[in-house]
């Protein structure tokens, strides 16, 4: 008789890879359908399928397996969204995902669809729509890309940035790359006087100037259109906050860091929030999402871990101070450079 084959090894790790794209689609086929927006409170099936105009029976098996995956909860045959989540899947909330997760899938997944051409035969790029580093794709994604802020890391940094033991002497403030200038607003707000400029490109910061209408802060907080590569940054900031932007600044870091220096006031507080690649090239998770995009483009924009900051010491600031930061989309380095008084 032929030996059965047996093994020590177990393959679940395998069976959930394979299974996990069941999840992703099933909370995009819920934003799209606006499904969560029915479910603030506990409704039957029936109710909820005719609220979205859909099959009644089909709703029921999706509503049942979106129980499963955790987004929805069922008590007595009735649903009702997860607490825990409500408020990033319904429209109507400030602090809404929707769009943001349909950006992350349109940027970070669908460029694998081509993953074994990828792979076999190189880099695809038709100087794509979606190329990260394009300014046409900020523009229209820069409303958007606000909701990771508003969604939990705009408090997180103002809780970081406001215990600088320099923080109450701010008078001004620069968000490099700031696009809707969320972190700006979140600043200025834990401040009693700071006042701000957001500097984008111009049909980025037309959206930043709805967020500052929006949120009444017209008297704080203006728009400086340019590139910051080669146009005037400004001047007598007191603190320069640039996020996940300096990538596109990768092939000048130098230059763009010795500008910052010149636009600080003497004393002043230069932080980067950006991705820091660790054990060699390989993590954190987060930078997945880059995958498509930089096998397709031919192009790494990551950083590795250290090198801002090796930046920012080279570059004459007097000390940096580093720490990684748990957002709620992975894991960020956090990079304080300091301007001697
Ligand atoms: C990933 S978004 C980050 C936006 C915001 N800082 C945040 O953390 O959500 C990158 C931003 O950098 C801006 N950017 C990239 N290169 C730039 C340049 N040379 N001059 C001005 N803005 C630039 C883009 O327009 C975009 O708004």
């Amino acid at each position: 008789m032929k030996k059965l084959p047996s093994t020590e090894n177990s393959y679940a790790p395998l069976h959930e890879m394979a299974m996990a794209p069941i999840r992703s689609r099933m909370l995009m086929a819920g934003i799209e359908m606006g499904i969560f927006d029915e479910l603030t409170g506990f409704r039957p099936a029936g109710e909820i399928a005719e609220a979205i105009d859909a099959h009644k029976d089909n709703t029921e098996r999706f509503l049942n397996a979106l129980v499963t995956i955790g987004l929805v909860d069922k008590k007595n045959g009735l649903y009702r969204n997860r607490p825990a989540f409500s408020e990033f899947l319904v429209r109507r909330s400030p602090t809404y995902l929707g769009e943001l997760l349909q950006m992350i899938e349109h940027m970070c997944l669908e460029p694998l669809d081509g993953l074994v051409g990828l792979v076999k035969d190189g880099p695809s790029s038709t100087t794509g729509q979606n190329d990260f580093a394009s300014a046409e794709l900020w523009a229209r994604a820069t409303r958007y890309s606000a909701a990771w802020v508003t969604g939990g890391a705009g408090s997180l940094m103002a809780g970081i940035v406001g215990e600088l033991p320099e923080f109450k002497g701010f008078r001004r403030l620069l968000d490099l790359g700031g696009g809707h200038g969320m972190f700006a607003l979140y600043f200025v707000d834990a401040h009693p006087s700071m006042t701000g400029v957001i500097f984008d490109r111009s049909a980025v910061v037309a959206v930043a100037e709805e967020f500052i209408r929006e949120y009444g802060m017209q008297e704080r907080l203006s728009v400086l259109a340019g590139d910051y590569l080669t146009d005037d940054i400004g001047e007598n900031y007191d603190f320069i906050w640039a996020c996940s932007t300096l990538n596109f600044a990768r092939h000048d870091l130098d230059a763009l860091f010795a500008k910052v220096k010149r636009a600080l006031n003497p004393g002043g507080v230069f932080a980067a929030l950006q991705d820091g690649m660790t054990h060699d090239q390989t993590r954190p998770a987060v930078m997945l999402g880059h995958l498509g995009d930089s096998m397709r483009e031919d192009r790494d924009l990551s950083f590795e871990q250290g090198q801002i900051g090796d930046a920012m010491l080279r570059c004459g600031f007097r000390s940096v101070r580093s720490r990684t930061v748990r957002t709620p989309m992975g894991e960020l380095d956090l990079d304080i450079a300091r301007k001697d008084r």
